[in-house]
């Protein structure tokens, strides 16, 4: 038997006028996830425990089946286990984006236009990041380059000189909007803004600005803190599930819950986190490590997500309609013709509304297809409205996976 959860990140959505009140996941043309669902079964699952914040972190290691009440300690130490930086109990790590800021004002009372650069390549942020790290770096700060606009800030042993005390802010929860509000907080808010506010000096007229500017692309004119974090543990999923597997994403995040969780993180090359991912790469390595002996993998893709935070709701529709027939019909089609009993999982970690440009904490809509029934049973759509419908609902993402696993 084969598991295969495909984890379409932000994808849903709320109502939107311009599409006659309707959400993508309603207009987007996805034949093969809606004979999923016609043969097989859809609900709603609430990811994002109650109080706790709707980011893919809280939302991934709930539909992982790992209640995040428990096992989270911060965003950025899951996605440091990724990065291979090693981190001791006594450590701190903060999420460190790249973002576009607006020309005008000083520093504190500048605008933020982009929490992504402009979705900035890798090999540019990562020039850029170590310029930084050149500058900034101290015995106890230290920089780490990621992937596109996301990287990463070690505080060794912050914790023993310091208390853990942060209020920071995604920078995709703010987008066009007045940064003057939203600096950091508490008792390293001096720390932390002059590290920011240092970067924006350095960054200005850095040659890989300049030659963004020059193209016409949203230059990376600061870093921006947040996502803080303490050293993860999370039990062996093997040891949870009985099932052995991996992960495929563009995403640090992804691959560092699955390396914590024992599992194998696979790199596909292309793979970007945006609508211009190797969709086609990530299906057929999903498939390859099925056939090649996995009893499970994670496929996260994340492009949905980056459509809703830009508000781009064409490109937003059209993600959801590559994942459709890039992803879901080919590894449908090759399990079947490799004669292989499986069950697929489908559904996003959170929604990221295209009119809020950042995430909520509704529950999100699954469809759960099993190969050993495969017959039709409705009329069913996998969408928000038709998931409520249905009657079905998981109170936690680890319900969900526990009943997907059964
Ligand atoms: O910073 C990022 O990686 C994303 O924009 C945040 O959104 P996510 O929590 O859905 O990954």
């Amino acid at each position: 038997m084969k598991y295969i959860i495909i984890l379409v990140d932000g994808a849903g959505d709320y109502t939107i006028e311009s599409i006659g009140n309707k959400t993508p996941l309603e207009v987007a043309n996805i034949p093969n996830i809606t004979n999923l669902a016609q043969n097989g079964e859809i609900g709603l699952v609430q990811t994002i425990p109650v109080g706790m914040q709707p980011g893919s972190d809280i939302a991934n290691l709930s539909v992982m089946g790992y209640a995040p009440e428990k096992y989270h300690t911060g965003r950025s130490p899951l996605e440091a286990a990724s990065m291979g930086v090693p981190l001791s109990d006594t450590d701190i790590t903060f999420r460190c984006n790249l973002v576009t800021l607006s020309e005008d004002k000083p520093y504190q009372e500048k605008t933020i236009l982009d929490h992504s650069s402009g979705d900035i390549t890798t090999e540019e942020s990562t020039q850029l990041i170590e310029t930084l790290s050149k500058q900034l770096q101290t015995e106890f700060i230290k920089y780490y380059p990621g992937v596109s606009y996301r990287h990463l800030i070690l505080w060794k042993n912050g914790l023993k000189s310091s208390t853990y005390d942060f209020d920071l802010t995604p920078p995709h929860d703010i987008l066009g909007q007045s940064i003057s509000n939203y600096l950091p907080k508490g008792p390293h808010q001096e720390l932390l803004t002059n590290m920011m506010e240092k970067s924006y000096d350095i960054l200005k007229n850095h040659p890989v600005n300049v030659l963004r500017t020059k193209k016409g692309l949203n230059p990376a004119s600061s870093i921006w803190i947040w996502g803080e974090g303490k050293k993860p543990r999370l039990d062996s999923f093997k040891e949870k599930f009985g099932l052995a597997g991996s992960v495929i994403s563009a995403v640090d995040l992804i691959h560092g819950i699955g390396i914590l969780a024992g599992l194998k993180p696979i790199k596909v090359d292309g793979a970007t986190g945006t609508i211009h991912t190797n969709f086609s790469g990530k299906a057929s390595a999903a498939v390859k490590a099925l056939l090649d002996g996995d009893d499970f993998v994670y496929l996260h893709l994340e492009a949905p997500d980056e459509c809703g935070h830009q508000g781009n709701l064409q490109e937003k529709i059209e993600s959801i309609e590559i994942i459709d027939h890039k992803i879901v019909g080919p590894i449908k089609t090759a399990l079947e013709e490799a004669k292989e009993e499986f069950k697929v999982l489908i559904l996003p970690d959170h929604l990221t509304p295209i009119k809020l440009r950042t995430h909520t904490s509704d529950p999100v809509p699954y469809v759960i297809y099993d190969s050993r029934t495969n017959s039709k049973k409705s009329d069913n759509r996998f969408t928000e409205k038709s998931a409520k419908e249905s009657g079905n609902f998981f109170l936690t993402g680890p319900e969900l996976t526990s009943y997907f696993f059964k």
